[in-house]
This record gives C-alpha cells, structure tokens and sequence, in this order.
C-alpha cells in the first residue's frame, strides 16, 4: 500500500495515536522532524501549529496538509510517527515499509535559518539544558526583548517546548538572531554525542529509580486494608471489577468501561486537561480500583507506556503542614530516588507524558478545589493544596496524567472544567456481587448459602451492589445465616452485623460465645471509638496519632477488636504508629452510636448534624472548625465533609429506629434516647417540607413537577433507616405534584428501596422519572411497592433486561394507576413483548409503551400485536431503533387496524421496507384515531409511499407521516411532498 493510502485509511488511527497521551509532545516532535527533512516549510508550521487550538484540530490539519504534499511527504510522516511514538502508542498502527525509513537530517547548509530547521529535533533535545545562557546572550545582543524572554520560558511549557519556542522566536527574529544562537550553542559544545551519552545515563538512573517505585507500590497494593490483618485475600484474590461508565450522556447508551479506558480517548470532554475523575459512592470501589491499577503498573502489566507513577493519598496530604516544591512532594510522599534525584527530577520535567500521578479520596482532602493562585514553577516551594490544585488544573507540570477519585458530589464545578472526563465508579453488578460471594468464600456450599440468602432478602441484595457492603455481609455470613429471614434490611442493620462480628470474634478467643447484650458488654470500647470518630469527622481527620487515642480514652484492648488498623506510611510525633478505621463508613458508623448512646453529648448537636448533612455546599467550606461543637453559638452547624456527615446522619436515623430500640436502651437513658428520637424525626419532616416547598409553581398549562434538589436521595434514605411508616407518611401526605423528576441522580437498587418505602404513601399518583441512572433489575423489584402510586414510569438508560419487564408487568397489572412506562435503552429482547402482550390484554386502561432502542425484532413485534389486538386503550406505542423490519410492521399494522384509541405510533430506524408500508397504508385506511406515524430511517421506497399516500385520501385523522432518511431520490421526494402536505421528507 502507498504511504498516500496509509495515510488515507488511518486517518482515526494517526490522530488517535498522536492525542491520547494528553500532550501535544509526539506531535510536536512529528513537527520537528517534518521541519528538519524540509517537508514542512516555516508558513506551513505556522498553519498546523496554534497553541490555542485544541490538539486534535492542529493534528487534523496536519494530516491534511502533509496529504496534499503527496506520497514522499506522506512516507515521511509514517516514518516520524513511527519514530515519535512508543510501542504501546502505535500498536493499532501500520507502517508498511516506511518503518524502516530513517529521518536523518538534511545536512549542512549554507544559510543559518536553514540550519535550525534541518537540525531541529537534535537542538530541541540539546539546547534543553541551555536556555536560560541561550536568552541571556539573546536578550544582550539585542536579538530579543525582555518579553520575548517571558514568553518562552512561560513555566506551563516543559524544557523541550520552551526550546521549540525559542527556535522559533529565533527563526521569526531572522538570520542575525540564528547565528547568535547557534553560536552560543557551540560554545557550550552542546555536541549530539555528548547529549546521547548523558541521555543512556540518565535512563539507566531512571530505570533504577522505576524499579524502586515499582517495588515500593507492588508491597503497597498487594492487600487491601479491609482484609489487611487476615493475611488471606491478596487484592489479586478477591478483586473483582466493578461497574464503570462515563458520567456524561453522549446520547446513546451508558457506555461501560474497562480499567484501560480510564486513561484512554473514549468519552474525553476536554482535550485539553490531563485530569480524569472516578467519582462514586462511599465504598463503592474507589480506592480499591486505583490499588489495582497501581499493582498492575507496578507489575509491569498495565499501562506499560507510562514510566513512573507516583500515587498520593489525600489523606495523607492532609497532614503535610510544610510548604514543599514540586521534587519534594514526589520523592518525600511517594518514593525516594537513590542516587541521581536532580537528573531524576529533570527527566520527569522533560517527558511529563511519561508519567502518572494519582490521588486517592479528593473528598477527604481539607481545602477545597480552586484555581485563584497560580503557581507554576516546579522548583519553588508551595503549601500543598497549592501543589495540588495546580497539579490538577495543569498550571503546574502540564501534560502530566493525572487520576483523582472521589465521592459523587464532592467534586465541584471550579475543578470539572480541568477535567478530561469523569468516570462513575457505580460498584457491584448482580453478577459481580455472585463472584465478589464466591471469590470470599473458599467454601463453595458457603457461598451458595449466603447467596440464597441474599435472593431471598433483595433489600439486602440491593445493599450488596456497594462492594463495602458486599464485603461485610460476606464477612458476616455466619450472623447473616443465623439471623431470622427478612432481616438485615438497613445499612444500619447491616453494620450493627459487622460490629456484632468483630466482638463475636473477640469472645471466642475469651469465652467462647457473644451475650445477647454484647453492646452493653463492650460498651467501653464503643463509645471510646465513637468519641474518636466523632472528633475526626469534625475535623475532617481519618489518620489518629497516639495522643489523639488517648484524648478519647482509646485502650490497647480497643484497638485490639480490629475496628482500627495501623495507616501506612504515617508516625506521630513520637514516631509511634498512627491508626484509621477500617473503612471511613465505620468511622461514620462509630460517630452515629456515639451520638445515639452518650449521656454527655451537647444537646444541639443532632441538631447541627442534620442541617450541615442539609447543606450540600459546605463541602466547599472546609475550614478546622473543631470548636465549633464546642462553641455556644447557637445558629452553627458541624462542619466536616458533608457526604460524611450525610452518612452519619443516616445511620443515626437507623439506630433510633424503633427496630433497634429495646436493644441500644440496655445501654442508655431512655429519656435522652426518646428525645434524641423526636428530635431526629422533628429534622427529617422539617427537611422534606423544605425541600417540597422549594417546588416552584407550574407554568400555565403545564404539570405540577419536581426535580430532586441535592440532598433530597438523602432524606428519603433517612426516612427508611428510621424504618417508621409513620415518619414515611407525614412525609409526604401533603406532596401535590404530578411529576417527580430524578433523572442522573445516580439511583441504584438502595435509592429505589428507600425511594419506595416512603413514596408508597402518596396520596396522589404521580409521574416517576428515573431515566439515566443505574436501576437494574433489582432496582425495579425494589419499586414495586410504590408502583400502585404511579401513573407513568420513565425508566430510561436503566440496565434493565427482560426479567425487570417480567417483575413490573407482573405486579403493574394490578396497579390501576399505573398507565404508562418508557423503556428506552435497555436490554430488552423480545422475551419482554410477551409480557408488555399480556399486560395489554389484561390492563384495559393502559395509555402508553415506549420501548425504543431495545433490542426486538419481528418475532417480538407478532408477540405485541397479540396483546395490541386486545387492546382497547392504548394510545401511544414507540418502537423507534429496534429490528421489527417488514415482517414486524405488518403485524403491528394488522394488529392496529381496529383500535379505536391509537393516537401516535413510531416505528422510526426498524429496517422497514416497502411491504411494512404497504400493511400500515391498511392501517391508515382504517384508522380513525391515529395522529401522528413516524416512519423515518426505515427502508421505504417509491412503491411504500404511493401506498401511504392512496390510503391517506381515505385518512383525516391523521395530521403527519414522518418519512425521513428513507430509500427516495430527492425527485420523489419533491414529488410526492406535491401530492400530500401531510407527508414530511
Ligand atoms: N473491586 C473490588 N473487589 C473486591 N472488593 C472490593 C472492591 N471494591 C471495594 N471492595 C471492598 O470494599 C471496601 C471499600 O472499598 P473502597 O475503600 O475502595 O471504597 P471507596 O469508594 O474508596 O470508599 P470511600 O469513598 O468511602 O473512601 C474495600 O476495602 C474492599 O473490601
């Protein structure tokens, strides 16, 4: 093949391969070479070259031109990607024979200019070290200004971009400036041989340095800390991959991802940012995916075009109090270079698009985002939190990848304009949960048991979905056998599971079984750590020293139930182990008892906790406000991560619930536990009006609609942690609206039970609207509850597959409300038209069925004209996007033709050709109800239309025929829209 055709065919491929490291350095050494073999003339780079432009476009254009040039041009840009580019970076490529072209130079020349273009790349990789000789000698001869200087050594150029742009201010400037400058150049014996020689050195430092880093994050990631004193699971026994999608629509179908996806092109937003987003719930999987990506890299295994990685721990950033440069914060918090560390530094400065720099719980991080100081320079020292935001935002070593997680809604929009994407971390898949059970238990009977169980209890199963969960309930599955069918159904009762569990354990090694007053027996020991708990979430502090464990009495035999695990990589100020709680959950689970249980707490603070957990933005204040708790200032709130005090609030919900009341009043006064009751009850009730009052009115004409505000998933989880259907209908007794809007809400099976559990109790139906969020089968079984106080469910982008469909229709035949549902984008098969056949037959007052972009196709459409032809009430029925083709239409059309109530039809992109039309031309005859029929991207001919429009002579009923993107040339078109307006082309 020519290098004309190479070019040609692989155009996706060239601009994929030269954009997806996030750095325009391939490019621009594809440039250099270009420049230097005389390929690229100066005006030409000038063209390709605008630093304001996105990359992508620059690189369009390049390919454009360099096609123009012709088949040699063509040859030389295969050779130069070739030689740009490593392995990894141009596996999807071919080069043909021009592989082995070498790109030397051009040779001498006479004139100056010409020598800088032909010896481009071997200057831009000489001349780095040299820039700040090259512009004194440039600036003191005139040659260029002061502000010529700035621009180029501007610090969100790397050494070798700076060199590119001195060249070509250099080159702008003319042929005196070149000769200064190449003069200089040879004065410092800036020889290529030389270079190269430091070059190899420099490798081999790095190379040694890699290994380090490589074997420090391999001990790392090896366990995960929820399993770390057991010594039984390796994160490469128990992994098990988690669900990941892009957050932003792109208009079609959630697009699952792969853990190589998360730093390659797909659903990339803005090319120019280097920061990629995995945000999530708490324990959804955030941490434990990164661990996994850091041992894969470590192995050599993943990601293998990146060099080093250097992986940070917000947590850990938090107790920094230095001010450090850039050098200081990659080698004192992640791995300390041996030998060579100035070498080492530059190295990483020269080639950011070698590495990988990952943060682990932004949401933990004490300062929230901002990008109002700037501080660009590497080597200058600055507080962490500046390092860090610049780091992100890019100010600070551009072009460097970067990985950052944290929870959903932490994140806001200051720092989502730097991001290239954001990535959902939504956990467990029904199949993931299985294998998650499987992988814990060695004991596969075991494994089958718990999963039974889990069946059995889809509140529970939904629960598990969050692999925290999942993890507790498999640690617990003795508790869980041994618990009375239907319970746990609460996060709550989950984690009062897991701390039954620990001391279950503990009293084995003593006395060999756990009274059932084990809470009162281990008392101590509770309210030590929720004293703990509490002080940190306060202050936003997860790693405790020693005298932070003493302050809140925390005994040796405390620490010995396993709650609390050493943190890695942290010592006091006595250089004594530091502790954190096995999971942040469990730190917000210790500081809910602590609450429920203490006699001393200060009578505001459940008060306080619930309208900080209120105020969604208070994440964006985070100040140290320990003393707030303290302060006598009435109108304060707890400060703290508000996700975290969310969490708090939730479980303390769950722990005054009446469920688990007789139990907790064996270890507390009963007049403050009543009370603390009311109080929690009072907040709840009060927040829900709140928030339906903020519901503005309908505009005329319109139905009254509600779209959740921030905090409003919360409240309703509250509510079904209290497990008080008194509470649940209070609630929502005096809600008038008619529409309900939680679209992208991120809604799993959890929300849905809690969202059930309280809705059930409206007294009006409404209109359900979960559309893009993460339903699931499991999900939907977890509405049917509230399903008879609905009139229409809008479950777009959901995961649902035809066993969902079986659920709702199974109990939606008995909800006389229920009228309407919209499944667009699921995984439906044409299993489910059975079921939608036996719904219409059975549900006379049925309006609408919308099941567009599924996956049914002509069988599926004969099943549905089965139940259509019962149908006395059905209006509207969408079909767009599915394979019905001729077969199907003619069904569907057959089916219709005596419905006295079908107002509107699509069958839009069905694959429907001239026979289809001609049985729906029946339909039109007959009808005398239909509006609207969309028949637009089908397959419909001349033939088609002739049929339609004899049959609509004898229609009035109908008002349009969408017939757009069909098989008409643009005469027939013109014609035909001549014989009958109420056809659209
Ligand atoms: N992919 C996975 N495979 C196996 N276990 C997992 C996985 N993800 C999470 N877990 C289990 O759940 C626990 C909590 O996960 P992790 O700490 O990664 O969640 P997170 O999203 O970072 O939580 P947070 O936002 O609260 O920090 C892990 O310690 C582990 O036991």
């Amino acid at each position: 093949m020519s290098a004309l055709q190479l070019v040609l065919k692989q155009r996706p491929a060239l601009l994929r391969a030269l954009c997806c490291g996030g750095t325009s350095e391939p490019f621009e050494c594809v440039l250099d070479l270009l420049l230097s073999r005389g390929i690229l003339v100066w005006e030409d780079y000038q063209s390709v070259q605008i630093p304001t432009r996105p990359l992508t476009s620059n690189v369009r254009d390049l390919l454009d031109l360099v096609y123009t040039k012709g088949e040699e041009a063509c040859s030389l840009l295969l050779a130069a990607v070739g030689q740009v580019l490593p392995e990894a970076q141009k596996a999807d490529l071919s080069f043909g024979k021009f592989s082995s072209m070498i790109l030397d130079s051009r040779g001498p020349s006479t004139r100056s200019i010409q020598t800088l273009l032909a010896d481009r790349p071997a200057l831009v990789q000489n001349c780095r070290e040299h820039i700040d000789g090259a512009l004194e000698v440039l600036l003191e001869t005139g040659c260029l200004s002061t502000k010529d200087c700035d621009e180029i050594q501007l610090p969100v150029y790397t050494p070798s971009q700076q060199v590119r742009r001195l060249l070509d201010q250099v080159a702008f400037k003319g042929e005196h400036a070149v000769q200064t400058l190449l003069q200089y150049l040879d004065q410092v014996q800036v020889t290529s041989g030389a270079s190269q020689k430091k070059e190899k050195q420099l490798s081999a430092e790095c190379l040694q340095y890699q290994k380090k880093l490589q074997s420090s994050i391999l001990a790392q990631s090896h366990f995960l800390s929820t399993y770390g004193g057991t010594g039984r699971f390796s994160l490469d026994d128990i992994y098990t991959d988690g669900l990941l999608e892009l957050a932003q629509d792109c208009g079609k179908s959630p697009v699952t991802l792969s853990l190589e996806d998360v730093l390659g092109l797909v659903g990339t937003l803005n090319e120019e940012a280097d920061t990629v987003l995995i945000s999530g719930k708490a324990g959804s999987g955030k941490s434990t995916l990164l661990q996994r990506l850091h041992l894969l890299w470590a192995r050599g295994t993943f990601l293998t075009d990146i060099l080093l990685v250097f992986p940070f721990s917000c947590r850990k950033l938090n107790t920094e109090r230095r001010k450090l440069s850039l050098k200081e914060l990659l080698f004192l918090h992640c791995c300390w270079p041996d030998c060579g560390q100035d070498q080492i530094f530059q190295f990483i400065l020269d080639h950011p698009n070698l590495v990988l720099f990952t943060f682990d719980g932004l949401d933990e991080f004490k300062h929230s985002f901002s990008d109002e100081e700037r501080h660009c320079c590497p080597t200058q020292p600055a507080s962490v939190h500046m390092l860090l935001f610049n780091l992100l935002q890019g100010s600070l070593m551009k072009g460097v990848r970067k990985v950052v997680t944290s929870r959903t809604w932490a994140v806001g929009p200051a720092l989502m304009r730097y991001l290239r994407k954001e990535v959902l971390l939504k956990g467990f898949s029904p199949r993931g949960i299985e294998c998650f059970v499987r992988k814990h238990h060695n004991d596969p009977s075991m494994a089958d048991r718990v999963l039974e169980s889990l069946q059995s209890n889809t509140a529970l199963l939904g629960l598990c979905h969050v692999p925290v969960l999942c993890w507790i309930v498999s640690k617990c599955s003795k508790e869980l056998l041994d618990c009375d069918k239907g319970s746990p159904q609460t996060i709550t009762d989950v984690y009062l599971m897991i701390l039954q569990h620990f001391f279950h354990r503990q009293n084995l090694q003593v006395q060999g079984t756990l009274r059932a007053g084990w809470l009162k027996e281990h008392f101590d020991t509770v309210m030590h750590l929720g004293q703990l708990a509490l002080e940190g979430l306060e202050t936003s502090c997860y790693v405790f020293s020693g005298a932070d464990l003493q302050r809140s009495k925390v005994t040796q035999k405390d620490v010995s139930m396993g709650f609390l695990i050493v943190s890695e990589g942290f010592t006091d100020a006595s250089n004594c182990n530091c502790y954190e709680f096995l999971h942040i959950t469990l730190q917000c689970f210790f500081a809910a008892l602590y609450i429920v249980l203490s006699d001393s707490i200060d009578k505001s603070t459940i008060l306080k906790l619930f309208q900080s957990s209120c105020k969604q933005e208070s994440s964006l204040r985070k100040v140290c406000l320990k003393h707030c708790l303290e302060s006598s200032l009435e109108n304060r709130t707890l400060t703290g991560e508000t996700p975290n005090l969310q969490i708090t609030a939730k479980f303390v919900s769950g722990l005054l619930s009446h469920h688990h009341r007789d139990f907790l009043l064996q270890s507390c006064v009963p007049q403050t536990f009543e009370w603390k009751t009311k109080q929690v009850t009072k907040c709840l009730s009060k927040g829900i009006q709140k928030h339906f009052k903020s519901i503005p009115k309908p505009v005329e004409g319109e139905k009254k609609s509600m779209h959740a505000m921030p905090g409003f998933m919360w409240l309703i989880k509250c509510i079904y942690e209290m497990q008080e259907s008194s509470i649940a209908k209070g609630a929502v007794a005096k809600l008038e609206v008619e529409h309900l809007k939680l679209t992208y809400c991120n809604i799993g099976p959890v929300e849905c039970t809690a969202l059930a559990y309280v809705l059930q109790h409206l007294r009006t139906p409404v209109g359900f609207q979960l559309d893009y969020n993460s339903v699931g089968d499991v999900g939907v079984e977890q509405l049917l509850p509230c399903l008879h106080t609905c009139h229409s469910l809008y479950l777009r982008n959901n995961n649902i597959s035809d066993e969902g469909v079986r659920k709702i229709v199974e109990r939606g035949i008995h909800c006389d409300n229920f009228k309407k549902i919209a499944l667009f984008n699921n995984r439906l098969t044409d299993v489910s038209t059975q079921y939608f056949a036996h719904l219409l037959k059975t549900k006379q007052n049925f309006l609408s069925l919308r099941l567009g972009n599924n996956s049914i196709t002509s069988e599926g459409a004969e099943q549905l004209a089965e139940g259509l032809r019962n149908s006395q009430s059905l209006q509207y029925l969408g079909l767009w996007g599915n394979e019905i083709e001729d077969k199907g239409a003619e069904a569907l059309a057959n089916a219709l033709q005596d419905s006295t109530t079908l107002l509107w039809l699509s069958l839009v992109d069905n694959g429907v050709g001239n026979a289809g039309a001609r049985a729906l031309a029946e339909l039109v005859k007959k009808t005398r109800t239909l509006e609207e029929l969309w028949l637009s991207k089908n397959r419909i001919g001349r033939d088609g239309v002739d049929c339609l429009i004899h049959a609509l002579k004898m229609n009035s009923s109908i008002k349009s025929v969408w017939l757009r993107g069909n098989n008409l040339s643009p005469e027939d078109v013109e014609e035909l829209t001549k014989q009958e307006s109420r056809l659209t082309f």
